[in-house]
């Protein structure tokens, strides 16, 4: 057993976004979001589960961020509910929305935590869905004024934001599978998505170099799946590739650092690229201090000639979390490595990795082994990485809190710390205990 440290100052944290724990979606003059309509039509959400309580982090906040300063966590990252502060997604501005944000960052602040805000976590203002939403290309325009606002208000107390959540979630789980807001199912569309936050992630950044924010950091989070071939044959090979170049960072890092789409998305799914999407791309191609790496799990590609991707995914038979993904902390290594190999950026941050298991409290503690099983594994790789040169410089976990975990409702719990939703109690997890040890220590035995 040996001990390993992390670098200095690595900034350990925990995650969460507006939707799945805040709660109060109208209050105080918030206009509805897409996820406020798209969880209040029946049949979308398990158990017909909505996000108008959730943890009620609107109110408790401060209860909340005490809790982070008992954990001892370095930082905090949250996203903005775009429709507290736009309530119609432009034009006028929701005082009271603004208000609950600025004195969010203060209290983060006083507790001695770093705020990271993600700009937007899928709760788009429903008005500008009406309008398109992020199929239409004035979202570019919208968003970065949106964004911009959000610089002025909060840039004086918050060095750190990401533009983007997870912004292939957003297009295909959104667009073409269904399953999330707006609930389409439309690939062009998904691809227009994709182009359309792409334009206005690098409008953003445009507007954030303008707001010239002391030692401030913008950057874009992205899903990650490690996706492995099935065998050595090529074909499955190549089926990998191209679930890796579309699934994963390249699909939106291949634009913004070399300024096109990545080969095989080019050769394989030109047919649903934006005609004259290349005009866009001198636009789109604009530098970013940092990559937000999402990961939680891994599959196998086996070659397919009836996907439309030509591979689908395999079980490899590894044990599974609630959500039923393989644990396989090697995909959070090779899914590091291969980011810093590929574009090289200045800074990575993981900006989520998590578990959801069946937690049960017991005489007022959940001993949930599985997750600091889980984390400990995934704390290993991520040192590695760091040894092998990834310029990681935080880890923050999916989630502080249980919380709406979209379609699947409030069935599947994330966080380090449990929520009772019947009384809003808070109970810290043996993980939020077990991950408070390894701030503190800034180091993990193994
Ligand atoms: O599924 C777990 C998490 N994945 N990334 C986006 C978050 O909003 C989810 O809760
Ligand atoms: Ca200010």
């Amino acid at each position: 057993m040996s001990t390993k440290y992390f670098p200095k100052d690595f900034l350990w944290g925990a995650a969460t976004a507006s939707y799945q724990i805040e709660g109060s979606p109208l209050a105080d003059g918030a206009g509805s979001s897409i996820w406020h309509r798209f969880s209040h039509t029946p049949g979308n959400i398990l158990n017909g589960d909505t996000g108008d309580v959730a943890a009620d982090h609107y109110r408790r906040y401060k209860e909340d961020i005490a809790l982070m300063k008992e954990m001892g966590l370095k930082g905090y990252r949250f996203s903005i509910a775009w429709p507290r502060i736009y309530p119609y997604g432009k034009g006028k501005i929701n005082v009271k929305g603004m208000d609950f944000y600025d004195r969010l960052v203060d209290e983060l602040l006083e507790a001695g935590i770093t705020p990271f805000i993600t700009l937007y976590h899928w709760d788009l203002p429903a008005t500008l869905q009406d309008l398109g939403g992020w199929a239409n290309r004035d979202i570019a325009c919208w968003f970065a004024d949106y964004a911009d606002y959000m610089f002025q208000r909060l840039g004086d107390r918050v060095e750190n934001w990401s533009t983007l959540n997870e912004p292939w979630v957003v297009a295909f789980v959104g667009h073409l599978f269904g399953e999330h807001a707006p609930g389409m199912k439309d690939i062009y569309s998904a691809f227009l998505v994709t182009h359309n936050q792409l334009r206005a992630h690098s409008k953003a950044v445009r507007a954030f170099r303008e707001a010239n924010i002391a030692n401030g950091k913008i950057g874009i989070t992205l899903s990650n799946t490690s996706h492995d071939p099935a065998t050595d044959s090529m074909e499955d090979k190549i089926a990998a590739k191209v679930a890796h170049e579309w699934n994963n960072y390249p699909l939106f890092l291949h634009p913004i650092y070399y300024g096109d789409y990545p080969d095989t998305v080019k050769e394989f799914l030109k047919e649903y690229l934006p005609k004259n999407y290349y005009k866009d791309m001198e636009e789109i191609k604009e530098e970013i201090d940092f990559v937000g790496i999402n990961y939680y799990s891994g599959d196998l590609v086996k070659f397919d000639p009836d996907s439309p991707l030509g591979g689908k995914s395999v079980k490899r038979g590894l044990p599974k979390t609630e959500m039923g993904w393989e644990i396989y902390p090697e995909g959070f290594y090779k899914i590091l490595k291969g980011l810093q190999d590929e574009y090289n950026p200045k800074e990575v941050y993981v900006t989520e990795n998590g578990a959801a298991f069946d937690d049960k409290v017991e005489n007022g503690e959940v001993h949930d082994h599985k997750r600091i099983d889980y984390l400990k594994k995934h704390f290993e790789m991520a040192h590695k990485a760091i040894e092998d040169g990834v310029k990681l410089k935080g880890y923050f976990v999916w989630s502080l809190l249980d919380n709406f975990e979209w379609a699947f409702g409030y069935s599947k719990r994330f966080g380090i710390v449990y929520v009772d939703y019947n009384t809003q109690k808070r109970i810290i997890k043996d993980s939020g205990k077990w991950y408070s040890q390894i701030i503190k220590n800034n180091s993990l035995d193994f």
